[in-house]
């Protein structure tokens, strides 16, 4: 009697056997409805066997295979089956993950009558490419079987062309690309650009805000084989596509290729794999890419494609350093930031101020007394959102209206204490009445729309000063902006996290690109009170080479990564007491695995996290360390068993993030 192996979501990292007397090895791969407890549901089928382990007359029957789509193939098993063995998670949380939720459900979504074409403008002749542009296409299209290269260019060197003629081959011999970019906000461009470039190609979009039905038929269309072109985010490296030749990953640097929560994984490492997988290259592309491939691509592991100069503008921008330290400020900005915004507003161009803290200020107090606005919930301040007159924590959620005088002692005169950007933005619109002074940060670009609403007035050229956070950093070409000015920045220089430096220079070279795109001049002003800090002197001479190997020289020599390999095991609970005992349990446990195992391997005490307490649960990390990614991966396995027998107390939950990106 034939018995079918299912994936089920569930957070045990095994398989659960079914009887299914009518399947076939032709199964494998398709969805199926089964009996579980009390309720139904939805897995995969990952193995046909004639037998099971357990008894037959312990199993239960499936409820039904569903053999309305295609089976999802085998690479893509294999694809969620390295997943589940990288990332230390059960396999039917990947593969339910890796599914669309309308499919994931057993769902399929209804067929669409004849697509609408949306109107493609007509082609516009394609640039002729730099000699640099043309050397990076030809070594991507040269190249045979998997190859991971590294397309470092400089903002505004005209990667994306690259990566559209490198997609252009591929089409040709007719197989499919997968283009892989950041979260937020970038696809709506990128989408019309790529559309514009391939009228009679397929596009099919992946991302988290799509609705259901759509996810759930690009997916389709890309097992069918039918789309011709994948352009997502971090998920769509799920994508099944039967004829995948190449893989593109834009900025590829971003954090939020990296998924924070349930599966931890990296859509670039995870891409990687698949080219390796599939023998296809594969290229990441980057003005600052992470260290982590900036080392690949030293060692001769990666192949190093670059851009050194810009493809439209005559020159990178001018990055000057602006001295704080004697200079009385004025809401924070120098002389020399207020002079320059003087400046483009009387030459009728577009400046941006960049702050990478959101609302008014990160803090209300009460002087006299001492109180300050603390979340209820988490071990953080809540923020001051004058806008809409509330306090928000920005870690949960929690919001209240700000107070009219001081809870502990009535006092009316509450202090806003430091600065966000709408502080920012009240003091410019006053500075400055004559400007037209926008906002763009996650507040005011709440909805794709408002967002979309916000980038038409900047293109229009209708605002005269950006106040922004860093969703204003990447990938945009505004041609009037001559302008960018950083403030508050040197907060990040001294952060306890080993990454923050490389983080601060990515978003300020990223930002500071922003400007001089076009035939205008662009200019990048910098307030510090490190003039001398070498992050900065870097940023002066656009030197990312430089910055790169002396961040790397300092984690050598400090043992961090990309010179070893981490995992953090997490836990939370009601008290800090039982997440940090069961941490402990979790490092004796390791005690008793074969030394073979243990020897590889560090294991730090447990702490409190940075973040302390989030929405009432006290959080604890352990932190393991090795010199060798497979004696790492050999260790986990091992230890997850033992962590899933570990006793608990009721309410704790734990998970174990592999290579994580947050301390
Ligand atoms: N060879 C070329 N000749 C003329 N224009 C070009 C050429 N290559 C690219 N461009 C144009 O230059 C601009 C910047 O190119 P693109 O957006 O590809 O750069 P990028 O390196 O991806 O930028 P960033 O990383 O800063 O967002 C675009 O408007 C693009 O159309
Ligand atoms: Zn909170």
């Amino acid at each position: 009697m034939n018995i079918v192996r299912v994936a089920l979501d569930l957070p045990l990292p095994r398989l659960f056997d079914y009887l299914a007397p009518d399947s076939a090895q032709s199964d494998i791969g398709r969805r199926v409805i089964v009996p579980f407890g009390k309720a139904s549901r939805t897995g995969v089928i990952i193995e046909v066997a004639a037998a099971s382990e357990h008894p037959d007359d312990k199993l239960k029957a499936v409820t039904e295979i569903l053999r309305d789509m295609p089976a999802l193939p085998p690479e893509w098993l294999a694809l969620c089956e390295f997943c589940a063995r990288y990332y230390q998670t059960p396999l039917g949380e990947v593969t339910s993950f890796a599914l669309p939720p309308m499919l994931r459900r057993g769902k399929l979504p209804r067929i669409r009558k004849a697509a609408q074409k949306i109107a493609v403008p007509p082609p516009t002749p394609l640039p002729q490419l730099l000699a640099s542009q043309q050397a990076a296409v030809d070594a991507i299209v040269e190249v045979a079987g998997f190859h991971t290269l590294l397309l470092h260019g400089v903002t505004g060197s005209g990667k994306t062309e690259v990566y559209l003629r490198a997609i252009d081959a591929v089409l040709a011999r007719g197989g499919q690309a997968l283009m892989l970019v950041p979260e937020i906000a970038l696809t709506p461009q990128l989408e019309g650009r790529v559309a514009a470039r391939f009228p009679a190609a397929h596009i099919v979009c992946a991302n988290s805000g799509m609705a259901d039905a759509a996810r759930a038929r690009g997916f389709l269309d890309a097992l069918a084989g039918r789309a011709d072109i994948v352009l997502g985010t971090r998920l769509a490296v799920f994508m099944p596509m039967p004829r995948l030749q190449l893989i593109v990953v834009d900025e590829e640097h971003d954090a939020s290729f990296k998924q924070q929560d349930g599966l931890r994984y990296s859509a670039r490492d995870v891409a990687v794999w698949r080219a390796h997988q599939l023998s296809i290259p594969i290229v990441l592309g980057s003005a600052t890419p992470s260290l982590e491939t900036f080392h690949h691509a030293s060692t001769g592991r990666y192949k190093m494609l670059e851009l050194p100069e810009r493809a439209v503008a005559d020159a990178m921008p001018v990055v000057r350093i602006v001295d704080t330290r004697r200079e009385k400020l004025q809401e924070g900005l120098s002389a020399a930031l207020l002079a320059g915004l003087q400046q483009r507003l009387e030459r009728g161009e577009q400046s941006l101020v960049f702050l990478n803290r959101r609302g008014y200020a990160p803090v209300l107090a009460c002087p006299p007394c001492g109180w300050i606005s603390r979340c209820q919930r988490c071990a953080a301040n809540l923020v001051l959102h004058l806008a809409d007159q509330r306090l928000r924590c920005h870690h949960c959620g929690f919001e209240t209206r700000v107070p009219r005088a001081c809870p502990d002692c009535g006092n009316v005169d509450l202090l806003p204490f430091g600065r966000g950007t709408q502080r920012l933005e009240t003091m410019l619109a006053e500075r400055f009445p004559e400007a037209s002074v926008l906002r763009i940060d996650r507040d005011s670009a709440s909805t794709p729309k408002k967002w979309q609403a916000l980038l038409a007035t900047i293109h229009e050229g209708s605002a005269d000063i950006l106040v922004g956070t860093q969703m204003l950093a990447k990938g945009h070409d505004f041609p009037l902006l001559t302008l960018v000015g950083a403030v508050g920045a040197d907060a990040a220089l001294f952060a306890a996290d080993f990454r923050a430096p490389e983080r601060l220079f990515a978003q300020l070279m990223q930002v500071g690109g922003r400007s001089g795109r076009a035939d205008l001049p662009g200019e990048v002003l910098i307030q510090t009170e490190y003039p001398d800090h070498p992050l900065y002197r870097a940023l002066v001479d656009h030197d990312y080479v430089r910055f790169a190997r002396s961040q790397l020289d300092e984690r050598r020599i400090a043992g961090f990564p990309p010179f070893s390999f981490q995992a953090m095991l997490r836990a939370e609970a009601r008290s800090m007491e039982q997440s940090l005992a069961f941490l402990a349990a979790a490092r004796e446990a390791a005690t008793i695995l074969p030394n073979s195992l243990a020897d590889a391997v560090t294991l730090y005490d447990p702490v409190p996290m940075r973040l302390q307490r989030l929405m009432t649960l006290e959080r604890g990390q352990l932190l393991v360390e090795s010199l060798s990614r497979p004696a790492l991966q050999a260790f986990l396995t091992a230890w997850m068993e033992k962590l899933y027998a570990l006793k608990m107390p009721g309410g704790l939950r734990w998970h174990l993030d592999v290579d994580p990106l947050e301390f």
